[in-house]
């Protein structure tokens, strides 16, 4: 959400922004609207003076004036109340229009409508040669008994699964050498619920637009989170946090859930794209600084970097098109890990930088040293999301007997080097 003064100066900025990301907005609407409240304040103001000088005559007049001066004052009030309304129902309108405004994005982003605009700006480590025919992390787990997925399908239906012996054991070290990654990095480890109220949602920005990809809990106001990133960001909601105690930086864990509603017929085979998961999720919380934003941008892409090439995992980064970041980003890098069975890269990591969009939305302020209250700038990145890490973990490092090799990085934390069929 942008800031109305910002859209009055530079509409035109704005109208381009909507353009490149393909956002639904009619500025000039946003713009009659935000006139029109204008115009109704203004009077609003002029009754409320004439009503209060009014009152103040009315004290002072002679018996004689005083009733015509009552009767002006019913008059005014009576205005004033028509008003009132009007005005809290042009206010609320203006408020969802504003829900619609675009973060301006960097000018490095690619300016296109969707992902085929998306730029590959580097390659790390390459796709292996396999000397044997590689199998699919589904035969991988079928072959050594790593999973339910046919069983845990009759009992939760599709995209569910269930992860057995060494399988099972390795995600739990995985997810725990991720969240070391980021402790180590200064960042504060933080469990949260997978469940949020709706204004959380309207807060983070996944509402109003993307209502189909939650699941509601029927009954309640109560919403389940397919990200961390939806609670962390309504954690300081409301709050005038010290300066003093900025940046919040945060190591999320948390299981996410997601309807995955957009997704018929994609990935429906296997750990790729599943209701439920879990992940290791990066939040910062900042000064409302370009470069202080950009910093924190380039540490948490640095340390899901780290992260992938303990896992010993070729990957490329890709510069984010304007037309898929969506609405709030100013600007959105992710990493793509290698899929041997795909014979291509899949997004793993996604990092991303609001500056106040989220602020605004969740009214995250701080104070600064100045005094000055701000809305602070917000960034998210993924560290590890497990079982999707797990595909390329399972691909990449199997050995021709189909067992598969552990990255020197986790032995200290799954305590052996190959994982082993389940007897
Ligand atoms: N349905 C899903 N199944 C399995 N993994 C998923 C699913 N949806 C997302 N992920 C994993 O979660 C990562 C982050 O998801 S994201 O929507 O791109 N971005 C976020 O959630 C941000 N909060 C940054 O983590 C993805 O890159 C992917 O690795």
């Amino acid at each position: 959400m942008l800031d109305l003064k910002f859209i009055r100066e530079n509409p035109d900025l704005v109208r381009k922004a909507i353009e490149q990301k393909g956002g639904a907005l009619d500025l000039d609407e946003l713009l009659a609207l935000d006139r029109e409240i204008t115009e109704l304040k203004r009077r609003t103001e002029a009754l409320q003076a004439e009503r209060n000088a009014n009152a103040r005559a009315a004290a002072k007049a002679a018996p004689a004036e005083r009733a015509a001066l009552i009767e002006k004052g019913k008059q005014i009030a009576q205005q004033l109340a028509e008003l009132e309304p009007q005005l809290r129902k042009l206010e609320a309108r203006l408020k969802n229009l504003l829900y619609l405004t675009p973060t301006i994005p960097w000018e490095g982003a690619p300016v296109g409508p969707d992902d085929s605009f998306n730029v590959e700006t580097r390659v790390h480590g390459k796709p292996r040669t396999f000397l044997f025919e590689p199998l699919d992390h589904v035969e991988l787990i079928n072959r050594n008994g790593w999973g339910e997925l046919e069983r845990i399908a009759k009992i939760s239906g599709s995209r569910s699964y269930a992860l057995k012996g060494d399988l099972m054991l390795y995600e739990q070290a995985l997810l725990r050498f991720a969240l070391d990654q980021l402790v180590e990095s200064g960042f504060t480890p933080i469990s949260v619920p997978a469940y949020a109220r709706e204004e959380v949602f309207y807060g983070h920005g996944q509402f109003p637009k993307a209502r189909e990809d939650v699941y509601k809990i029927e009954g309640e106001d109560m919403y389940l989170a397919g990200t961390s990133e939806v609670l962390l960001n309504y954690l300081h909601a409301g709050e005038i946090l010290p300066e003093a105690e900025l940046p919040k930086a945060y190591a999320g864990v948390s299981t996410c859930f997601r309807s995955e509603a957009g997704s018929a017929g994609k990935d429906v085979r296997g750990l790729m794209r599943v209701h439920q998961f879990n992940k290791v999720e990066q939040y910062v919380l900042c000064r409302a600084e370009l470069e202080e934003s950009n910093r924190w941008f380039e540490l948490m892409l640095s340390n899901s970097e780290r992260i992938l090439q303990a896992l010993e995992l070729p990957y490329r980064v890709i510069e984010v098109s304007t037309g898929d970041m969506g609405l709030g980003k100013y600007r959105q890098v992710d990493l793509e890990t290698w899929v041997p069975s795909e014979n291509r890269y899949r997004e793993t990591h996604s990092c991303s930088a609001l500056l106040d969009w989220q602020a605004r939305r969740a009214s995250l302020r701080y104070r600064g040293e100045d005094g000055k209250v701000r809305y602070a700038y917000t960034l998210n990145n993924t560290a590890l999301a497990t079982p999707r890490i797990l595909v390329m973990l399972l691909e990449n490092h199997q050995n021709e007997d189909g067992t598969v090799s552990v990255p020197e990085a986790l032995r200290p934390y799954f305590g052996k080097e190959r994982l082993e069929p389940t007897r």
